[in-house]
């Protein structure tokens, strides 16, 4: 078996020419990568000390098969590994996160909101954990997830590279240009949404997006549209609708008066000062 190879690629002499700034972020990157070549060491590790059969069908065990696939055209670098891991995780922990802060600052203005998803998730839950069967029937807490992905979507644009001449309504779009459409605007837009396009309502979903949208795709599309479309995106909604369940379960929210809001997009929306809000215990004792 191959054990993990290193990846690094560090001189000395890099330190007289490169900028401070630049050997911190080379060594924030090699940090990363030892840490998911730790991890990929381990599930190594299990098989060959016989403690497990496979490397596992997680996400992760299918990289690491990748990786030890007899056939080399097949066969995953470890490199691409790494690179795999990286991108999986800065998709997927980034996102959500925010998407959850984001849905909880919410639900701290809007009490009646809390109060009604709080209302949906113990009438299919009650208290116990949420499971997949009553994760579909949550119908108040997608219409609040599909808002806040409009309001304050963690993506707020999508880069295109226009890799012929096309037009798109009276715009020549000339080949070979970079493009951001900005997603944000779109769903911003009052010609789109209405008035009170800046509101938290989440009944504009009530029927689905397509009625929200006036079944006009390029009006919603907080996870990309076309064939570089989010993979991630049924886990996301998963996992946000479960970790919510859980919050709204165990707590009542409330807004701090310390919170100040700007939103600000660094790689994804993010709250330029945190989001402050006061968790109160809904059972005496927990
Ligand atoms: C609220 C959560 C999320 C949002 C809003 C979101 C949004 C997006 C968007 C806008 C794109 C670009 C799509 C395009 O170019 O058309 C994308 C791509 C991607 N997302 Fe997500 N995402 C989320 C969660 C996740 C999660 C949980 C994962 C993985 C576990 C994930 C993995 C990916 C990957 C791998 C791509 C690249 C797909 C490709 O280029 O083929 N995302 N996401």
């Amino acid at each position: 078996m191959t054990i993990v190879p290193s990846l690094r690629n560090s001189n000395s002499s890099d330190q007289l020419w490169k900028p401070a700034d630049l050997l911190e972020s080379e060594r924030l990157a090699n940090e990363i990568q030892d840490c998911v070549m730790k991890i990929v060491k381990k599930r190594e590790d299990r098989v060959v000390n016989g403690e497990a059969d496979s490397f596992g069908n997680d996400f992760l065990g299918l990289l690491v098969n990748a990786y030890h696939d007899l056939d080399d055209k097949n066969r995953l670098s470890m490199e691409d590994l790494v690179a795999e891991c990286k991108t999986f995780y800065v998709a997927g922990q980034e996102t959500v996160n925010g998407l959850l802060a984001w849905i909880v600052l919410l639900l701290s203005i809007h009490e009646d909101w809390q109060e009604k998803a709080r209302r949906e998730v113990i009438e299919v839950f009650g208290n116990q954990n949420p499971d997949s069967d009553g994760i579909s029937k949550l119908k108040i807490i997608t219409m609040i997830i599909y808002e806040t992905l409009r309001l304050y979507g963690p993506t707020t644009g999508l880069p295109r590279r226009v890799a012929r001449k096309v037009q798109v309504g009276k715009l020549v779009l000339p080949a070979n240009i970079n493009l951001l459409i900005a997603k944000a605007a779109l769903h911003h837009d009052p010609q789109l949404w209405g008035d009170d396009v800046h509101l938290f309502k989440p009944e504009r979903f009530a029927d689905g997006i397509a009625k929200a949208t006036n079944y006009n795709a390029a009006a919603f599309f907080p996870f990309g549209l076309g064939p570089r479309f989010c993979v991630g995106m049924t886990f996301a909604t998963t996992e946000t609708k479960i970790a919510l369940s859980m919050i709204l379960q165990r707590y009542s929210v409330t807004l701090s008066p310390a919170y100040v809001h700007s939103p600000v997009p660094i790689i994804t929306l993010k709250p330029e000062h945190g989001i402050q809000v006061i968790f109160e215990s809904l059972h005496n004792g927990a």
